[in-house]
């Protein structure tokens, strides 16, 4: 489609050119666009949607619209909430961290932008603070992961008591993607971590997933990022180690610890072969009483297991450990060691091409999510569906064939 059957076709097209050209910033204020749009996210939706030439969109206010636009298409009330949670966030109010959580869990797609607009901020606050720190990150992201009954909340009401004890601030983001809208069964963490939860120098929230890995991906990220504009140098992410989210978890934090208590094989089955890779710290659990002779045991055997692993750092070899969160033995050398890990990986440089390479994924992951929504409930796919499903059930269709079916009515209806 050439740029006169456009213009002739959709006059907003000529609004558009308007706004992507370089008269944008003096005299076409985003303030002037509100009737149109709402943000630069609508934005970019009516140029995709009006069909604006991929020249066009990179020239012109995709690549301008900053922060400050973007803030700008928020209405007052918008801007001062944005502002009140930024500010307080920043100053380490705890009921602002948590409304902040709650807006970037929110499902609802205004609240969703306006809460884009606070990371936006939170991110550039991180920038400064990081500068200020000669390059060092404001915190140290720890994911827990382990089989249910691993002992993880003891191990975190402990380890997390300690850390505040020395002068941290410790956030614990517990994620639990089988649970609902409601926040599934972590959230009893909060009762379980008694004595963490009434500490002023720790955080515990469940991360509501509803249900997706998504879900795990967009809003623990974000609430990482919030917890430390909050000021918490020590995040810990626990999941539990079964399905997929441990993996999504592994990908947003610096270190993967996985938690594992001193039993047999059958015990272990639901841990995944993957995920013992992805660790670069194995506690066994309960090694006290009784447990310490099979602690031992599953140590050794862990140990010998993981020389066969492929390296993945220059500059760390995971660890076996044993641990008891009863007695404490086992849980300052463990912070030791992971002090150690974090040291190696920041000098080394590991630790900023590992957020970097993390970054990308999150972006891939979002996409991904985004894109299948969009594709299930796009007008030419959504119909059909159903009864292509039902033919590849029943086998008369191939399941290769039924998909480029759906893939041709999605790219042939815009
Ligand atoms: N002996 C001993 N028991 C422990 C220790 N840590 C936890 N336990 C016990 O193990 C059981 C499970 O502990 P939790 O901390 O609830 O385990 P979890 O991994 O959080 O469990 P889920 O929430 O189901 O995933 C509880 O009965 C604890 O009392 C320990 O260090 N030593």
């Amino acid at each position: 489609m050439n740029t006169l059957s456009l213009l002739l076709r959709f006059p907003h097209y000529r609004f558009l050119r308007k706004i992507s050209s370089k008269s944008f910033h003096s005299n076409f204020t985003p303030r002037s666009l509100f009737p149109y749009t709402q943000s630069f996210n609508s934005v970019c939706l009516y140029c995709t949607k009006w069909m604006l030439p991929a020249s066009d969109l990179k020239r012109g206010m995709c690549y301008q619209a900053t922060v400050d636009q973007q803030t700008q298409g928020l209405c007052d009330k918008e801007q001062r909430l944005v502002d009140k949670l930024y500010s307080g966030l920043i100053q380490g109010h705890r009921a602002c961290l948590a409304e902040a959580i709650t807006l970037v869990e929110s499902t609802q797609s205004r609240k969703k932008e306006i809460a884009q607009v606070l990371i936006q901020k939170v991110l550039s606050y991180h920038r400064e603070q990081e500068k200020l720190n000669k390059g060092k990150p404001l915190a140290f992201r720890v994911g827990l992961s382990g089989p249910p009954g691993a002992g993880k909340s003891t191990f975190i009401e402990c380890f997390g008591k300690m850390l505040t004890d020395r002068g941290h601030k410790v956030s614990v983001l517990a994620v639990d993607p089988s649970s609902s809208t409601s926040g599934g069964s972590l959230l009893g963490d909060k009762t379980r971590m008694t004595e963490l939860s009434r500490d002023m120098n720790a955080y515990i929230r469940p991360s509501p997933t509803r249900g997706t890995l998504g879900g795990v991906t967009r809003t623990t990220n974000e609430a990482i990022l919030l917890c430390e504009g909050g000021g918490y140098d020590i995040i810990l992410v626990e999941t539990v180690g079964v399905g997929q989210s441990e993996f999504a978890v592994a990908d947003m934090v610096d270190m993967f610890v996985l938690l594992l208590p001193p039993a047999g094989g059958d015990e272990l089955q639901g841990i995944k072969r993957g995920i013992i890779e992805m660790a670069d710290l194995v506690a066994i659990t309960k090694a006290d009483g009784d447990l310490v002779v099979p602690a031992r045991r599953i140590q050794a055997e862990y140990v010998s297991a993981m020389k066969l692993l492929r390296k993945r750092s220059k500059v760390w070899r995971p660890k076996v450990m044993r641990i008891s969160a009863k007695t404490g033995e086992g849980i300052s050398d463990m912070w030791d060691k992971m002090t150690e890990f974090h040291d190696l990986m920041l000098t080394s440089g590991e630790l900023t091409t590992k957020r970097q390479k993390q970054q990308k994924v999150w972006m891939w992951n979002l996409i991904q999510e985004n894109m299948l929504d969009h594709f299930r409930s796009h007008l030419a796919v959504r119909d059909k569906i159903p009864l292509l499903e039902k033919k590849v059930l029943s086998g008369v269709l191939a399941p290769g064939l039924a998909a480029d079916l759906l893939l041709k009515a999605f790219k042939d209806r815009p």
